[in-house]
This record gives structure tokens, sequence and C-alpha cells, in this order.
């Protein structure tokens, strides 16, 4: 099903992170019906930095792929400033949405940007945001890949100021809308009373971030049409890893975190292994 129709749905869809392969593919045998490619993953990950606009749209589009070409699901891409003006973010719009893209998240920070539970952001004139979002909808070669318009305004200019916001852009052409870091629960709740009538919400549950970490449950009946995940995965990856790492150091042998990892085959049967080998064989086959 396109993310599009899933949306006419009243039921919240849950889009866990993921930034590659791997991710991807544990989260749909985990059952989700749609990922968020998280920009914050990809920069942990990969360069092993934080999210501050430093991951470039090639790098994004190149990780697209690789999921697009592993899962079948359905994904969000976070495409964070559009990578410049108007006419960069019809690039990005272009180059995301060939390489599988069901949907971009853009948002109104200046470049660099940064994470929206760091502080000292910046932004964009609310006028300039709605060009860009108005030149994305034009550049997409189909209605159906979805434009996400986030505003980064209630740490900047208050929370007002991002209603204000958040409305010009569900004008400009915006299919989704996303306020970041809302700061309560009320500022939650206002935000969903105010819009989720009128055009589909996404909430960004961040551990430890500005927001407080309500349940899917809890955001579908306030309203929201999408909840994201977007760095769990990484929080919780580094952790074991840590202490995997650690653990070796220290001992000389992976025996003593045996119970925490993966054998080689358990492993071989989460990515399918055998299933890939045998298909291998069986066109190997046809040739003989
Ligand atoms: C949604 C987000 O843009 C992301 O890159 O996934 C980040 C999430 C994070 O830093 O964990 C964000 O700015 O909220």
């Amino acid at each position: 099903m396109s993310l599009k129709s899933r949306l006419t749905k009243k039921e919240i869809l849950v889009a866990p992170g993921v930034f590659d392969g791997l991710t991807a593919a544990l989260a749909e045998k985990a059952g989700f019906e749609a990922l968020y490619l998280s920009g914050a993953a990809v920069a942990y990950t990969r360069l092993g930095r934080p999210d501050i606009g430093l991951s470039t749209a090639s790098e994004m589009a190149d990780t697209m792929t690789l999921i697009a070409d592993r899962v079948s699901l359905p994904v969000i891409i976070d495409a964070d400033t559009g990578f410049g003006n108007a006419l960069n973010a019809q690039r990005t719009m272009r180059l995301y949405e060939r390489a599988g893209a069901s949907a971009l998240q853009i948002e109104d920070q200046t470049f660099p940007k940064r994470c929206g539970h760091l502080s000292d952001k910046s932004l964009i004139p609310a006028q300039e945001m709605a060009g860009k979002i108005a030149a994305m909808a034009d550049a997409r070669a189909s209605s159906d890949t979805l434009i996400i318009a986030r505003t980064d305004a209630i740490a900047v200019e208050g929370f007002n100021a991002a209603i204000e916001r958040a409305e010009t852009y569900m004008e400009a052409g915006a299919d989704v809308l996303f306020l970041e870091a809302p700061q309560s629960r009320e500022q939650l709740t206002t935000i969903a009373g105010r819009f989720a009538p009128r055009v589909p919400l996404l909430a960004n549950m961040v551990e430890g971030g500005a927001t407080p970490i309500l349940g899917a449950d809890d955001l579908e009946a306030q309203g929201y049409s999408i909840v994201i995940f977007p760095g769990g995965i990484v929080r919780a990856l580094a952790k074991t890893a840590q202490a995997y790492y650690q653990s070796l150091a220290d001992n000389g042998s992976n025996k003593p975190f045996a119970q925490n990892m993966f054998d080689f085959g358990g492993l071989n049967e989460v990515i399918g292994t055998a299933e890939m080998l045998n298909a291998g064989a069986r066109y190997d086959d046809t040739q003989g």
C-alpha cells in the first residue's frame, strides 16, 4: 500500500528509524508498515558524528537506494534543509524519489542544519520555506511522493510563531506537517487540535530530547497520523557495541559476551542467507 493511501486510515503509522539494509530488514520483519530513513542515524553511524548537517545528499540517496533494494516498505526520508535553496530542494526531491523514497521531510532551518533537539538553531524566512515546498511539489515525478514540512520554530521564535509557519507551509502545498520539538504534552495536544482535522501530522519521539515521550496510542488519540522514533535504534546499538568492544578488549575473547550476540548461524537466519543461496542455486540450474 502506498504511504499516501495508508495515511487515509485513522490508525497511527509508527515508522522506526533505520539507516542501512540490515536495520531496514529487521524493522520490516518486526512488522512495521513504513520506515524512517533518519539523517541523524546516518550521521551517527556512517560518520560517527552528530546530526549537524555534515552528511550529504548523495550519501543519503545512496543509503536510500540500498534500503529500497532490500525491503518493500514505503520509506520516509529525511531531506534536512533540501541542501540549499528551492532549486537545490528540487534536485533533492528528484534524487531521493529516484532512489525509492515515498516521502521527503524538509525543514526550515538555515544550512548547515542541526538536530531539532539541539540548541542554537536558526531559521530561513517562512516565505522562503514556502517557496521550497512549492518547488518540491513542482519537481516530484509522482503526486504520491509526499512532502513533509517541518518547522523548527518552537525553539527559535516560540510556539505561536511555529503554528503560524505551519499554516503557511500547509498553504504552500505540504502533504504532512511536522512541528519539531514541542516542549510539553500540552503543546503536542494544541498542535493536534489545530491541524489534525485538516492535514496529517507527524510526531517525533527522541529519547532524552526536548519532547516528552508518548506512546503511539496516546498520539493517535490526539489525532497524530505518523510517529517516528528516528535515532532510537542507534542509541540501542551503540550501547551494545560499546559493551561488546569493551568486553573483547578486556577479555581478549568473545565468550563473555556470547549470550548477548547472534552466532554465525543466528545472523545468517536473520539476514536470510539460506533463502538467497537457494534462489541462486535455482537460477544456476536453469542454465544447466
Ligand atoms: C528527525 C531527525 O531530523 C533525524 O535526523 O532523524 C532528528 C532526530 C534525532 O536527532 O534523533 C531531529 O532533528 O529530531
